[in-house]
């Protein structure tokens, strides 16, 4: 199994490319669905959710392209999807257990062909996340839904308009009922909806498809069904935690790290939160500089919170930045009941942590010391990969599939801000 060693010690400096958001690109991806025509998607990063995604479209039956010249080359990098061949309306769990956002085929496959068998996800580290909100807006919208041998089992005429008040704000079950409704017929109506960037980029996507819809990004969204829709290109919005977790390295090493083509406006809460560290952050268009010239970053509170709240995806790369500021930070996680894995393998690192139910108390030490580590989901696997940056001597990092779910070409990347950094085996 791949490992990443990372040598800490070093401040990093220098300009990096901020990829395509991952949880934009993958509901976008499954929109596709919803056309009579081809869409292609540009700026898409070299992923494995997106290789996971287009494992799931290909076996409903659409033909993905994904252009070998540009893959991986960032802005250029472009996907097209043709839906004119699905056939199938199942996805199964060998794919859906990888990768929970497959659920978000459900929508689209049930707008467009009135029928969809999606296995249930299962839980994951961080969570049970469960998808009931899902099923009621399905339900909402007209649809039949059964769960039974594991699937979510759902069946419909054309869709008709409704009205969905989710019991709590879920990105994916906004999405996922933001897709459905746009070929429903009539006019829906989501509220206490999802208002993540990603979900704009979405809805901006569905927009040059043929939608209507009106109050994305708001927490009430308006959508009038429309017959069908049709072939479109996009590019997908700059992926905001990446971009952070960029800058949190910075912000740890003592460094002056630039991120280019990033989208500073959905990014107000990290932002805040590196300068209350101590970071000198400069936005100039797309790019975001952090400059913490030499100094050791003072520990900050996080709370998170559903969008314009702090992400609970930086969680656990400022709960590794807190590992080694000044002072003590509390750490309050609010959206998953089990997103604290990190903390463990922190621990192995030197690191001064206590939790007690949602909240961790960080006390920051001098330094930590690198050793063997484990990450155990994505957002942990970047912590450790920034706790590895400062620690003195090596951290090894074990089981960083995850990490490729959700980080295009890491270790260049920080390579090439000057860590030490690769993989192994
Ligand atoms: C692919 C993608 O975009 N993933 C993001 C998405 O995940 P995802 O869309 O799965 O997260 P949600 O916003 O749906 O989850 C928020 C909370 O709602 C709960 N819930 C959700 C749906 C439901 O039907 N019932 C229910 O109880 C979840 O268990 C969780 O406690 O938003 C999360 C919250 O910002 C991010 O951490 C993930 O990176
Ligand atoms: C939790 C995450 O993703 P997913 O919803 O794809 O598991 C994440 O991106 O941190």
């Amino acid at each position: 199994m791949q490992k990443i060693v990372v040598e800490g010690g070093r401040a990093l400096d220098g300009e990096v490319p901020v990829s395509g958001a991952k949880n934009a690109v993958l509901p976008i991806l499954c929109a596709t669905l919803l056309a009579n025509e081809p869409v292609t998607i540009r700026n898409v990063p070299a992923l494995h959710d997106v290789a996971t995604t287009k494992k799931v479209l290909a076996g409903l039956g659409a033909g993905v392209e994904i252009d070998p010249a540009t893959w991986g080359g960032g802005r250029d990098s472009a996907v097209t999807v043709d839906p004119r061949g699905v056939n199938g309306h199942v996805a199964p769990y060998e794919l859906v257990k990888t990768m929970r956002a497959s659920v978000l085929v459900l929508g689209p496959l049930l707008a467009r062909h009135g029928a969809a068998e999606v296995s249930l996800p299962g839980g994951c580290a961080i969570g049970s996340r469960p998808v009931d909100q899902h099923i009621k807006g399905m339900q909402a919208l007209g649809a039949e839904v059964v769960v039974e041998h594991g699937f979510i089992k759902a069946r419909a005429g054309r869709l008709r308009g409704g009205r969905v008040t989710f019991d709590m704000v879920s990105v994916g079950a906004t999405e996922n009922v933001l897709m459905a409704a746009c070929l429903a017929e009539g006019e829906s109506v989501l509220e206490n909806a999802a208002m993540e960037p990603e979900i704009v980029d979405l809805a901006d996507c569905l927009a040059a498809m043929g939608a209507k819809i009106e109050g994305a990004g708001s927490g009430r969204i308006h959508v009038q069904g429309v017959a069908a829709l049709g072939g479109a290109t996009h590019s997908v919005l700059a992926d905001r935690i990446e971009a952070g977790t960029f800058l949190v390295a910075a912000a740890m090493t003592g460094g002056r790290v630039t991120v280019l083509h990033a989208h500073p406006q959905s990014m107000d809460a990290v932002l805040a939160k590196l300068a209350e560290a101590g970071a000198e952050v400069l936005v100039e268009g797309d790019r975001i500089t952090v400059d913490m010239r030499g100094r050791r970053p003072r520990a900050v509170d996080v709370n998170t919170l559903p969008h314009p709240g702090f992400p609970t995806d930086m969680q656990a790369q400022f709960m590794a930045m807190n590992c080694i500021a000044e002072g003590a930070g509390m750490i309050r996680e609010t959206i998953f009941e089990n997103r604290f894995m990190h903390v463990q393998e922190l621990q192995r690192l030197g690191a001064d942590i206590k939790v007690d139910g949602h909240t961790a108390v960080v006390r920051g030490v001098p330094d930590l010391t690198g050793a063997p580590v484990m990450a155990t989901d994505l957002r942990a696997s970047a912590s450790l990969i920034l706790a590895g940056l400062v620690a003195r001597g090596e951290t090894v990092i074990d089981r960083i599939y995850h990490l490729d779910r959700g980080y295009e070409n890491i270790e260049a990347k920080l390579s090439g801000l000057g860590a030490k950094i690769r993989r192994v085996g």
